[in-house]
């Protein structure tokens, strides 16, 4: 049977592990709180992210890194982006050599402005061939609940991205292939910047041609960062892009947007903090969204106003009346 290491028993470590198990691996779960692990082993439940989601039997928890690493053929990591580095400089010494590293993350790590992907080759030592990143509309609660949906896997090998693919594949998560990993990991982490920027248009009462304009311009601005890194201009357009846009800026089970709508409300940066239980990446990546774009001479006024707005404490009324203000353009710009 194939086995599986999957660290953070947040909600998408989580629901990720039962796809994994659902597919046919045995899955060990790390994670931090001893009772959260007993709770998972002895309760079949993950109350803390996932309450009333009954896991499977191929579902395992531990504290001990150690011991969720052995014979691991895949290692997955979900945990908040920022702390990866890390956690991952405690747990490399304890993987199996040849381990398939998956990155679940979707975030840009602040100061360096790196991809996860790009921290995972670098703390654990290892080549591109064996780092993957999965990523897509994939929403933790709906996919814990067994409803239809579909994924990219990336990686440099595809042939290893194919078995990535084979291991979660399951009757409701179809998981497609892709080498473009540059393009799906930016794909994943600039969505979540756009869909604070929805989520505080729709915190202010705008309209959904407010809305659809945000996500179109915001995959625009995703899409040129993109190429000026080598990434392939169709991965935007399919489901790391696109996809991922339109389920994250839709749904109010997204926390990014969550978080959009309560600042758009006019809560406080503290305040929105304060009644976030999850991670919500953009939060801290349109920061280094932004360390990318000015890296790479791109221009991308949406995440700069996100920035503006959650870091600034600029007023989103101020904000969108300087967004509508800018001088006119062509779309293709
Ligand atoms: N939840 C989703 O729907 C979803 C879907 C796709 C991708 N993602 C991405 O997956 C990643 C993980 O998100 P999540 O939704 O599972 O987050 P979460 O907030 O639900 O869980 C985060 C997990 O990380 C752990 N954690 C927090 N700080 C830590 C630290 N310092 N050291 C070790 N562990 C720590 C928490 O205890 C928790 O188990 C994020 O990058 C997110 O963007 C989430
Ligand atoms: O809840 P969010 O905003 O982190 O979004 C979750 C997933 O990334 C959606 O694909």
């Amino acid at each position: 049977m194939t086995r599986c290491a999957v660290y953070g028993t947040g909600s998408w470590g989580t629901a990720f592990a039962m796809v994994l198990a659902d597919a046919g691996c045995e899955v060990t779960l790390w994670g931090r709180r001893a009772a959260l692990v007993d709770a998972i082993n002895n309760g079949r439940t993950n109350p803390d992210y996932l309450p009333g989601v009954e896991l499977p039997e191929a579902v395992r928890a531990t504290t001990d890194p150690a011991r969720a690493a052995r014979d691991a053929e895949f290692t997955v990591l979900a945990v908040p982006s920022q702390t990866l580095r890390g956690n991952l400089a405690e747990w490399a010494p304890l993987l199996p050599a040849d381990t398939i590293l998956v990155s679940l993350m979707k975030g840009v790590e602040l100061g360096t402005a790196k991809r996860m992907s790009e921290v995972i080759e670098e703390v654990a030592k290892a080549p591109a061939e064996r780092v993957a990143v999965l990523t897509g509309p994939n929403l933790a609660k709906e996919v814990a609940a067994r409803q239809p949906a579909a994924a990219v896997v990336a990686c440099a090998d595809e042939a290893v991205a194919r078995r990535v693919q084979t291991a979660c594949h399951t009757a409701y998560f179809r998981p497609y292939t892709n080498t473009d990993v540059v393009g799906c990991e930016l794909g994943g982490a600039v969505k979540n910047v756009i869909a604070l920027a929805v989520g505080i248009a729709t915190g202010m009462g705008l309209g959904d041609n407010a809305k659809a304009s945000l996500i179109t311009r915001g995959l625009a601005e995703t899409t040129r960062l993109g190429l000026a890194m080598g990434a392939d201009a169709h991965t935007f357009a399919g489901l790391a892009g696109m996809g991922d846009l339109v389920a994250t800026c839709s749904s109010p089970l997204s926390r990014n947007n969550t978080f959009g709508t309560n600042l758009g409300r006019g809560m406080t940066l503290q305040e929105t903090i304060a009644v976030t239980k999850q991670t919500a990446e953009g939060v801290k990546s349109c920061e280094s969204v932004l360390d990318l774009a000015r890296r790479h001479g791109v221009d991308m006024p949406l995440t700069e106003t996100v920035v503006s707005i959650v870091h600034d404490g600029k007023p989103p009324l101020v904000a969108l009346k300087e967004l509508m203000a800018r001088s006119a353009k062509s779309e293709r710009h």
